[in-house]
């Protein structure tokens, strides 16, 4: 693996998922990671991703150094050519070149601005940080695709599965705010890089890239989709078609315990954080059918897959 940006650098998604298992239940440094030096910057919040990344550094036996890049570092042009008169201090091209002297792997988290769809597809800031350094990159989560949550995922369908090809449903739920499209369009690619029998449901203004979903049947009844599924994983996401906004929905989408009945008893996933009572209700999360938190553990075994490769690279 040279960087780790999206699920094509993947070169065996079957044996990295073995491999992450197998160090799960190793839980010990290869020491692999001795004398390297991990970069982590963050330009949004996050609990899980910096923590279990770190973690994971750390079993390898890596330094690891986390900045909250929006907050304490000086603002990025990324514009090549650009006048620097304005607010922004320093460019891309000195930023990455000198992390690149202080850290072996640099990790980047940068979410869409969901205002033009042509300018987040651009993946402005990740790609800039791959051209402009010269140490590997990871995607913490960009502004369309989230490659390290997807591997967590299909982790924990391949523990938690009981039958060869089991039924993956995902699902469209509300949400206060209007959310990256990250997390799904990288469970979509997954998935059908996945043994599974795999559909999509969301509201008709919902739909997601067409060339992410491809062949993946996208059902639009809720109810009908969730049938028998081994597998439903929950998340909002804002409309693809009328990018970045949040059309209005009427039937009501959260995963209840009721619609929960029509499945065959599925284990149901959220990559978090979750709203309770809007995206799933209590009495699901709250139940033994919830695997959020086995899911969010398996961030770590991921990551340390993922670093683990770069390192030997
Ligand atoms: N990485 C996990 C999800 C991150 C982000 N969720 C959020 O921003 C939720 C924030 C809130 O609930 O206010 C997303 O959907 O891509
Ligand atoms: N699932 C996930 O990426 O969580 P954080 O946003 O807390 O990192």
């Amino acid at each position: 693996m040279n960087n780790y940006i999206t699920l094509s650098d993947i070169e065996n998604l079957e044996e990295l998922i073995k491999e992450a298992i197998q160090l799960k239940k190793e839980n010990s440094a290869a020491g692999l990671g001795k004398g390297k030096t991990l970069g982590m910057l963050f330009f949004n919040p996050s609990l899980r991703t910096r923590l279990s990344t770190e973690k994971a550094a750390k079993l390898l036996g890596m330094e690891v150094m986390v900045m909250n890049a929006d907050k304490d570092g000086w603002a990025l042009e990324f514009e090549d050519g650009a006048v620097m008169d304005s607010n922004k201090a320093e460019h891309i091209k000195e930023a990455a070149a000198v992390l690149s002297q202080y850290c072996d792997i640099i990790a980047v988290r940068a979410f869409p601005e969901l205002k033009e769809r042509e300018k987040d597809e651009a993946e402005l800031v990740i790609n800039n940080f791959t051209k402009y350094a010269s140490v590997p990159v990871v995607n913490l989560e960009s502004a369309t695709g989230h490659p390290l949550q997807a591997l967590t995922d299909a982790i924990t369908i391949s523990e938690l599965k009981k039958s060869k090809r089991p039924k993956v449903v995902l699902t469209w739920a509300p949400h206060p705010k209007a959310l990256p499209q990250s997390v799904p369009n990288s469970f979509a690619e997954i998935m059908q890089k996945s043994n599974v029998d795999f559909v999509i449901t969301n509201p008709e203004a919902y739909d997601l890239n067409p060339n992410i979903t491809k062949e993946v049947s996208i059902v639009h009844n809720q109810q009908e989709a969730l049938k028998d599924a081994d597998f439903v994983y929950v998340k909002n996401w804002s409309s693809y078609q009328q990018y970045g906004q949040s059309p209005k929905v009427e039937e009501n989408w959260t995963l209840t315990g009721e619609k929960l009945k029509a499945t065959n008893n599925a284990k149901v996933m959220h990559c978090l954080p979750v709203r309770r009572n809007v995206v799933i209700a209590d009495e699901v999360l709250d139940s033994y059918n919830s695997v959020v938190i086995h899911q969010a553990n398996n961030r770590t075994f991921a990551a340390q897959a993922v670093l683990k490769s770069l390192l030997k690279k």
